[in-house]
C-alpha cells in the first residue's frame, strides 16, 4: 500500500509548486494509473514515492514505512522504473541486473533463473552481455523494466513504463502488473497514453498543474461526467484549458465511497 499525505514539491524554494497538497491512497491488490499531460507533476510525484526526491511538505509511506524517515527500508519494499534509463549506460545488461539483485539481496540460486526468464520473455537473452549504451531506446526501457521486476518487491512504482516497448513487451508487462495486483500487491504507474490506462487500471487519478483532479474507476469517471465517450475525451475535458476543474479544486473519492465533488 502507498499512502501519500498532503504532499507538495517545490523546485524553487517555495516560489512555485510542481505538486500541490496531494493526498492519495493506493491500495493493496490494485493497479492505479496516474494520468496527466506533460508537466502535470507525475514524475515528480513518483520520484517522491520512490525516495529519489524529498517532498517539500507532507509524507509518503510505503507499506507503512515513511520514505523520508526510513529510506533504505522503504526502498527495499518497492521497485522503481524512472523516466530515464541514462544512468545505466556504462554497464552491461547482465551487470545491471546482478547489481539490482545485490542491492535487494536476491539469493544467488533465485537470481540466475529469474534473470534468464526475464531475458527470454523480453527478447533480451542475446544482448545481455552487451553494454547498455549499445542498446536501442526500447531495449534500454526493457532493461529498466527487467531490473524493476527482478527483485519482485510488494510495491511497483513505474513511471511511463510502456514508453518505447514493442507490443509483445508491453503486453508482458501489463500481464505481470495484473498478476502482481491479483496477488494482493500494489502497482502504481504513470502514463499519458490513455488507451493503456483504460485497459489496465483498477482506478485512475488525473493530475494537472500539480493537482489531483479526479480519483476513481474509469466507470465512475464515465458516470460522473455523464459521457460515454472515450477516456481521451474525458481526459481532455478534465485537463483542458477550458475545464472548470483545471487548477481549481478537485474531484476525488473517499475510500470506497461514490465519487463526489470536493
Ligand atoms: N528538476 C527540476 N527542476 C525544476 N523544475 C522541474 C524539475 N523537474 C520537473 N520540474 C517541473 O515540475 C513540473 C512537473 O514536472 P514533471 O516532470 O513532474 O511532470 P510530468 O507529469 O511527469 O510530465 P511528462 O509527462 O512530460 O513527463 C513541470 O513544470 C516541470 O517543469
Amino acid at each position: 500500500m502507498i499512502q501519500i499525505d498532503h504532499v507538495s514539491k517545490s523546485y524553487d524554494g517555495g516560489k512555485s509548486f510542481s505538486v500541490k497538497d496531494l493526498s492519495l491512497e493506493i491500495r493493496d491488490g490494485e493497479i492505479f494509473g496516474l494520468l496527466g499531460p506533460n508537466g502535470a507533476g507525475k514524475s515528480t510525484t513518483l520520484n517522491m514515492l520512490a525516495g529519489v526526491l524529498a517532498p517539500t511538505k507532507g509524507t509518503v509511506t510505503v507499506n507503512g514505512i515513511d520514505v523520508t524517515a526510513n529510506p533504505i527500508e522503504a526502498k527495499r519494499s518497492l521497485c522503481f522504473v524512472g523516466d530515464s534509463p541514462d544512468h545505466l549506460l556504462r554497464l552491461r545488461g547482465r551487470e545491471y541486473l546482478r547489481f539490482i539483485a545485490d542491492v535487494y539481496g536476491v539469493p544467488e540460486d533465485v537470481r540466475a533463473p529469474r534473470i534468464s526468464k526475464l531475458a527470454e520473455d523480453y527478447g533480451m537473452a542475446e544482448r545481455l552481455d552487451d553494454k547498455i549504451s549499445s542498446y536501442s531506446h526500447g531495449m534500454r526501457q526493457k532493461m529498466m523494466v527487467m531490473g524493476a521486476l527482478l527483485p519482485n518487491p510488494d510495491v511497483w512504482v513505474l513511471d511511463e513504463p510502456m514508453t518505447g516497448l514493442d507490443p509483445k513487451a508491453a503486453w508482458l508487462l501489463k500481464q505481470s502488473m495484473r498478476e502482481h495486483a491479483d496477488a494482493g500487491k500494489t502497482v502504481l504507474f504513470s502514463t499519458h497514453v490513455l488507451d493503456v490506462a483504460e485497459k489496465v487500471v483498477d482506478r485512475v487519478g488525473i493530475v494537472a498543474h500539480g493537482e489531483l483532479l479526479f480519483v476513481g474507476t474509469v466507470d465512475q469517471m464515465r458516470e460522473h461526467f455523464r459521457n460515454n465517450g472515450s477516456l481521451e475525451e474525458m481526459f481532455l475535458e478534465l485537463t483542458g484549458e477550458n475545464s472548470p476543474l483545471a487548477g481549481a479544486g478537485s474531484v476525488a473519492e473517499d475510500a470506497g465511497a461514490p465519487v463526489e465533488e470536493m
